[in-house]
This record gives structure tokens, C-alpha cells and sequence, in this order.
């Protein structure tokens, strides 16, 4: 993928910060942050799709507009703008911001395919990565947070942030994006943020919880010594892809059917019915021995758990984890594998408001120290109530959003994009795991998986090529299940070939056939001796979903 970086720029909150005096601002690092400077930075990458994007509405229009407001916004998000900084006289890091700091902000143009980046179906993770911006790490010094804006000429554009987890959870990096798109979306006539996006830096609470930072202080440093740099990732393989999968309204609904008649009592979240779910193909995914130890866990929001509670706009991390540690895989791979981690997870949730703030060192002892043991390590980054689609900058809500920043068994999770319930899961794995998970998801479904065939009626060879290619991509259940679409052509014509004859000379007669005559649908459809033909497979409402999309 060609990238261009056109500009990087560094971006200063406006005037009328609490900066304008010569002094700095430093909030230390809590207990909460402190155990995420062991890991890497959260990635995440927004599309957008306005109806004009050429380059020059980009740059004389979007671009400023989008700077402008970053500087409004900066204001009252500080932090962003300083540097995690560990002072030798220090007991902790802190973030400080000082007078003239700023959010770098890289400007490029990509000539990618938009459609596809943005898409559910399984992206090259290197590529996606090629949109956020690198941090800067040493020991005593780390950026806070930095933004990739890429145009995409014509299509698009995205805007990429990456920060160090220390910095804030999901919660608070969610806010900021809504909080800079709610300024931007104003014509930036009202510089004022609403008070559930106005963050709120009030550290008192911390007041007589010194012991327990202390404490966590010296896991962090046990473990990696003084050093703000995070353990070292793996290197971005060429051959990892990332995918969206797609639970349903309905398809949750369908599998808490199946527990219901089992455990009357459970409260079956769509988090808990949705991870469960995913957590089971992975494990079964991976097969191999089924004695060896495995591990998932996730992330609380403690905002509201605490008592007192916190605000629910408290800037920072606020997260507490709850995990099931050193499992046999066998428990999820079997036949009820999937009960089973509904009741572990249900267990855990009901668990985590009763849970004592002391413990939160302990639990993130137990996963660090079983982390090298298991040989999957499962946790939940994003959440089913961030509202990451609700960011509008003025050009219509986002047309995707991802996590990037995931990997194996780490997976993403977020609400649907058009809000009719249900949950996008991300997965980021070798394309060869992940063909394995596609047989596993029963609604499993993604853009790319549908087979479009532009079939020439007059050119009957192509029709034993797409035979050919589908009897690669599906296995034998798939070919049963698949819906084979017709589109008509633009005339709406009896089709040359038609349906049946299409359907039997790709030797899949058992198929069922459904016939698209919406002629707007079909509009954008090649010439009149032409029509495209699109498998695919699973659930009635994704196959919508595909057409949309192609058409
Ligand atoms: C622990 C949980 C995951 C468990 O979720 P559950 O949905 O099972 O349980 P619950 O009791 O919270 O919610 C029960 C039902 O009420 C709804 N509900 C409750 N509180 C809600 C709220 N404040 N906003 C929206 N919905 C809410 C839930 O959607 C669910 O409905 P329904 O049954 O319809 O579903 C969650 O409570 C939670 O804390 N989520 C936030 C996790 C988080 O912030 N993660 C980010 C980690 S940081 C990170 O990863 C980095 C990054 O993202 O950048």
C-alpha cells in the first residue's frame, strides 16, 4: 500500500487552557494506569466517507476545519498534549503538560482501497496499521498521544490515534473522539463541550490510596524496571489479517435461547453471550491438546463500581479486570464448551461490582504471572457501550471503526454500526487461524466472503472458473447453506443464464436462490449481457448487508 505522509503537524490547544500561565501541568499515574505501561499502545483508526472528498475539498476544507478543532478541544483535554514523564525523584510517573506542548498530528494520502480498509472482512493488519502514527518511547519519557489523518482521495478519509493505555481506557479515548467531533460538527461557533463530554481531571479521589499505588508501582517495576518503553511486541507479520465478525441482535438472541434453557437465572448480557461465543471458536480453533492451560479475562469500567462512584467523564484509566485463569482448553472445546463460559463469564460480572479496590493488584499479578503459561490468552479490548459510531464530525457518522491494536486472542468488541443491537467483534490472527474460526462461526459473515461473479453470458468458461474457486473457499456445510443471489441486469431482462441454470452449472443445485430486481439496485450493473452473481452464505440479514455493500 502506498502511503504519502504529506504533512505532520503539531497541533497546540487553543488559548484559554489553564497553559497560558508558564506553569506545567502533571497528574500522576494511578494504580489504575500503572500496569498498562507493561503493554503496548491502543491503536485505533476511524473511517469516514463524506459525500465530497477530493483533494482539494479535503485540504481547503475538511483539514482545516479538523485542526481547528483539535486545537478547541485540546483545551479542555490537556493531557493529551503533554508527555508521560518518570522524574528520578519521582515515585511514579506523571503526565505533564507543559506551556507550548502539543498533539502531533500526521497528515497523508493513501491509495489504498477505501472500501475494502473499511470493510469487515479480513484486512491485512499491516496495512491498517499504516494509518496510525508511531509514539515516541525512552525510559523516563513517552508521548501521550499522537493522530494520523489520511486521505483517501475521492472515498475518504480516516483519522488514527495511538496512545499508550497508561494514558486512559476505552471510555475516556472514546469521549475524546466524540468530544473533538462535537466541536467540529458545531461550525466551531460554540467552543463549549457538554458535560458528558467535558473530562473531569480530579485526582482526589486517589486521597489515602497511596499504599495501594506504591504497591502497584513495585509490580510494574519488578517486572520491567523504571522504563516507560512497553515490552516489545511481536513483529507485524505480512500474513496476520484482521477481520469484523458480526453477532445479530437475532444471533445473540438465538444462542441465549440455548442457555436459557439451561440456566434460567443467568444474566445474559450480549457481552457475556457474544465473548462466550467468540471465546469458544478460538479455543476450538486452535485444537491441539486439549489438556494445555488456557485464559480469558476482561475489563470492568469501575467508574460507576466504585464507592464513591466517579464521574462517568473521569479522565484516565478506570478499568478493573476480572479473568478466569489456567483453564483446561478441553472445557471450551468440548460439546458445552460454550455453557461453560457463559456461566465463568456471568460469575465474573456479577462478581466485579462486589470486587475490593485493594485487589486490583493481586488480579493483575495473577495475570501477568500466568500470561507465559497459557497457550491462549484471551481479553476484551473496546466494549458493547463506548458508542464508538456516535463520533459525527460533520461528514456522517464513522463508516468503520477498529481497533488495531489487537492480536490472537485478544479481541475487540463494539456496538453494531447501525444500532439495531447485537455486537462487531474484531479478530486479528494469521489468515490461516482465522479460515479456521470462519467454519466455527455459524453467522459468520463478511463482505469479502461473498463470491461476486460478473458472469458474460456469453462466456461460459468463467462459470467452471467461479465453480472452481468456490469449491475452494467453502467447505462441504458451507456449500449446503449458501444462498446464491442473482442480480438482474440493468433492464431487468430474463437474464441470459439464468438462476438455475447458473446454480446448476457451478454444481450447487441444493442451493437456494433468491432474485434481486430492485432496478436502482441493479443500476450500477455492467451492460445488458452481463449479470453479477454473488454467493454467499449464513444469515439472511448479512447477505443484505453484502448486497448493499457491492451495489
Ligand atoms: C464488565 C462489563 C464488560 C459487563 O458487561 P455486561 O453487559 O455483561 O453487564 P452490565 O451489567 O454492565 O450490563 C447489562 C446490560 O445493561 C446495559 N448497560 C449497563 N450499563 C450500561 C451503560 N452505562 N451504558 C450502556 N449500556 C449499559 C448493557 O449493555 C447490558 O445490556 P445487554 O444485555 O443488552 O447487552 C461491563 O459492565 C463494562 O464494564 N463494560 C465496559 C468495559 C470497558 O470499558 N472496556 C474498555 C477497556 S479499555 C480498552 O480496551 C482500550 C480501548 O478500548 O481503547
Amino acid at each position: 500500500m502506498t502511503i504519502v505522509v504529506v504533512e505532520v503537524a503539531r497541533v497546540i490547544p487553543a488559548a484559554g487552557s489553564v497553559l497560558n500561565s508558564p506553569n506545567s501541568l502533571k497528574i500522576p499515574l494511578t494504580f489504575f494506569d500503572l500496569p498498562w505501561l507493561r503493554f503496548n499502545p491502543v491503536k485505533r483508526v476511524f473511517f469516514f466517507s463524506p459525500a465530497e472528498s477530493t483533494r482539494e475539498n479535503f485540504h481547503s476544507f475538511i483539514l482545516p476545519k479538523l485542526k481547528l478543532s483539535l486545537s478547541l478541544v485540546l483545551a479542555s483535554y490537556l493531557p493529551l498534549s503533554g508527555r508521560i514523564t518518570w522524574d528520578p525523584n519521582d515515585p511514579a510517573p506523571s503526565i505533564v503538560v507543559s506551556p507550548n506542548d502539543a498533539v502531533s498530528l500526521t497528515v497523508a494520502e493513501s491509495e489504498a482501497d477505501f472500501s475494502f480498509l473499511s470493510g469487515y472482512g479480513q484486512r491485512p493488519v499491516t496495512e491498517l496499521h499504516t494509518l496510525v502514527p508511531e509514539l515516541t518511547f525512552s525510559d523516563d519519557s513517552a508521548s501521550v498521544y499522537s493522530l494520523q489523518i489520511t486521505l483517501f482521495p475521492n472515498h475518504g478519509f480516516s483519522i488514527g490515534f495511538a496512545a499508550p493505555h497508561a494514558v486512559f481506557d476505552g471510555k475516556t479515548a472514546t469521549m475524546f473522539i466524540k468530544a473533538w467531533a462535537h466541536l467540529c460538527k458545531q461550525h466551531l461557533e460554540d467552543n463549549s463541550l457538554p458535560e458528558n463530554l467535558t473530562p473531569s481531571l480530579d485526582r482526589s479521589w486517589l486521597n489515602g490510596l497511596t499504599e495501594l499505588n506504591e504497591k502497584m508501582v513495585e509490580v510494574v517495576t519488578t517486572m520491567k524496571g523504571r522504563s516507560l518503553c512497553p515490552i516489545p511486541a511481536k513483529e507485524l507479520e505480512d500474513d496476520v489479517v484482521l477481520s469484523t465478525l458480526v453477532l445479530s441482535r437475532d444471533d445473540v438472541e438465538r444462542l441465549r435461547e440455548r442457555v436459557k434453557s439451561q440456566y434460567q437465572k443467568l444474566h445474559l448480557s450480549t457481552f457475556v453471550i457474544a465473548y462466550a461465543y467468540v471465546w469458544t471458536c478460538l479455543v476450538k480453533a486452535r485444537g491441539g491438546d486439549m489438556e494445555r492451560y488456557v485464559t480469558f479475562l476482561f475489563m470492568g469500567d469501575f467508574r460507576e463500581r466504585l464507592d464513591p462512584p466517579l464521574p462517568a467523564t473521569y479522565f484516565g484509566n478506570c478499568v478493573f479486570p476480572a479473568g478466569s485463569y489456567k483453564r483446561k482448553a478441553a472445557e471450551f472445546g468440548e460439546e458445552r464448551g460454550f455453557l461453560t463460559a457463559v456461566e465463568i463469564l456471568c460469575e465474573l460480572v456479577k462478581g466485579l461490582s462486589s470486587r475490593k479496590i485493594e485487589t486490583i493488584v493481586e488480579e493483575f499479578v495473577a495475570i501477568f504471572s500466568c500470561k507465559g503459561e497459557s497457550s491462549q490468552f484471551g481479553t476484551v479490548a473496546g466494549s458493547t457501550r463506548l458508542g464508538v459510531y456516535e463520533s459525527d464530525f460533520g461528514w456522517g457518522r464513522p463508516v468503520k471503526s477498529d481497533l488495531i491494536s489487537i492480536e490472537g486472542e485478544k479481541i475487540s468488541m463494539g456496538e453494531r454500526r447501525d444500532g439495531s443491537g447485537g455486537v462487531e467483534v474484531g479478530v486479528c490472527l494469521k489468515k490461516s487461524e482465522m479460515d479456521k474460526i470462519r467454519p466455527l462461526w455459524k453467522y459468520y459473515f463478511q463482505n469479502t466472503q461473498g463470491l461476486i461473479f460478473v458472469v458474460d453470458s456469453n462466456d461460459r468458461d468463467r462459470i467452471g472458473e467461479a465453480r472452481d474457486e468456490l469449491h475452494r473457499m467453502l467447505n462441504e456445510d458451507e456449500l449446503r447453506d449458501a444462498v446464491l443471489l442473482v442480480f438482474a441486469n440493468k433492464q431487468d431482462l430474463p437474464i441470459a443464464m439464468n438462476a438455475a441454470e447458473i446454480t446448476d452449472k457451478l454444481g450447487l443445485h441444493t442451493l437456494r436462490q433468491r432474485h434481486w430486481r430492485n432496478e436502482e439496485k441493479t443500476a450500477l450493473h455492467r451492460d445488458a449481457s452481463s449479470c453479477c452473481v454473488c454467493v454467499c452464505w449464513g444469515n439472511i440479514w448479512m447477505q443484505e448487508k453484502i448486497v448493499d455493500i457491492i451495489i
